[in-house]
């Protein structure tokens, strides 16, 4: 039996301003991202983290972006934040992934000849990786607002998949139809200014996932 698509969760990331959290959350995002690399224009500290995250209600998730943090770093987030989920986006292995013992997410930088199937078979059945987080492979890591080739994406991946780069509210709507991702991803496609969000960009970019959203449940519906 074919399920009926329920829905795409939203993860809106690179939040570093009360009033774009809350309108983030009033948008419909499920999850809001702290990026915790301090070369992104984007990044804040764990205390900044912890004061944005304190606002959040419950049933939306902080998540914790790092890019080969050291492990002090990441404990150190994780017990500012006690719920964190954790987003490892640079070149750790799945060793160092697991070595907070929380769950995360594995950022998947997608490029031509990049084996995604091999890469995620490495984390398949490690009792912390919770998805494959597919991003465009840029050199500063993501948050590019770089779109990579969807056809890159093998038609079944053996985990859930959140699609990332370069999303906005004008293409989310064919990447969730075409790829039926657990859940998206997106910064740079709805900001005025790098860690700035834009109120009107994030909404119409939860309405475009929830055109999609309705799109696939009706085709699920017909069969
Ligand atoms: O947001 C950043 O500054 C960032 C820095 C380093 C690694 C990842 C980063 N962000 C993540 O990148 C993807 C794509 O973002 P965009 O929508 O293309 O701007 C997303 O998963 C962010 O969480």
């Amino acid at each position: 039996m074919i399920a009926v698509h329920a829905r795409t969760r939203i993860k809106i990331c690179g939040l570093t301003r009360e009033a774009d959290l809350d309108a983030a959350v009033e948008a419909g995002a499920d999850a809001i991202g702290f990026v915790f690399y301090p070369p992104s224009p984007r990044h804040v500290g764990v205390e900044r983290a912890a004061q944005l995250a304190s606002r959040l209600p419950p049933f939306v998730t902080p998540v914790g972006l790092f890019v080969n943090a050291a492990l002090d770093d990441v404990a150190a987030a994780c017990a500012a934040i006690p719920n964190l989920l954790l987003q490892f986006h640079g070149d750790e292995t799945p060793a160092q992934c697991e070595q907070a013992a929380r769950p995360y997410l594995r950022a998947a930088r997608m490029a031509p000849g990049f084996d995604l199937l091999n890469f995620a078979r490495q984390y398949a059945g490690l009792p912390h990786a919770r998805a494959m987080l597919l991003d465009a492979h840029v050199e500063a890591y993501g948050g590019a607002g770089k779109v990579f080739d969807w056809s890159l994406v093998p038609p079944s991946v053996p985990c859930p998949v959140v699609l990332s780069g370069g999303l906005n509210a004008a293409n989310v709507t064919d990447g969730v139809l075409r790829l039926r991702p657990w859940a998206v991803d997106v910064s740079s496609g709805v900001e005025a200014a790098k860690g700035v969000k834009d109120v009107v960009l994030m909404r119409q970019f939860c309405d475009a996932v929830r055109e999609a959203d309705a799109r696939l449940a009706d085709l699920d519906s017909a069969y």
